[in-house]
């Protein structure tokens, strides 16, 4: 079975030296409601995971972004989450705008070193954030 391809960010204050990362709380569906993933969302067929993603962060956060590098997965450079997709995670900036949750998210926080696992973060997303604490050293 091919996994659909979800695309998300981890949004931090700064690519050169990130410090802290924006997790968003999912309102909906009831399922995974109250859990934290990376803001982001499915690829449309013929879209451009960039363009989708560049898509996504506009409806769901109201923000343009800058992309920086990807964060490649093991899993044919993509990172498994569910039965049923696998996501593909850029690091990003925010270029204009304030993060906002408008839709799919009900809270938005700042995480830091020392406050990553704070939040409860979705099942697939844990892997993917023991890889990204490498990236946000202590301060
Ligand atoms: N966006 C996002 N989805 C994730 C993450 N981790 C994870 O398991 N998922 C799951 C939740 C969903 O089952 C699926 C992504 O679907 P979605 O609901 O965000 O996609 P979408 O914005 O295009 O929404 P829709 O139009 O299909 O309702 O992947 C993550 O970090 N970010």
């Amino acid at each position: 079975m091919t996994r659909r391809l979800v695309v998300a960010a981890a949004i931090v204050d700064t690519l050169e030296r990130p410090g802290r990362l924006l997790a968003a709380r999912r309102s909906r569906p009831e399922a995974i409601a109250g859990r934290w993933e990376f803001p982001g969302g499915k690829a449309e067929p013929g879209e451009q995971p960039v363009d989708a993603l560049h898509r996504e962060l506009s409806e769901e956060l109201g923000v343009t972004v800058t992309l920086g590098d990807e964060l490649s997965g093991p899993d044919d450079g993509g990172w498994i989450i569910t039965d049923r997709h696998v996501l593909r995670l850029w690091f990003a900036t925010v270029l204009s705008g304030v993060p906002q949750p408008l839709v799919e998210h009900d809270a938005l926080q700042w995480l830091d070193a020392s406050s990553l696992w704070d939040v409860d973060w979705l099942d697939g997303d844990v892997r993917i954030v023991e890889a990204l604490a490498h990236h946000l050293p202590p301060r």
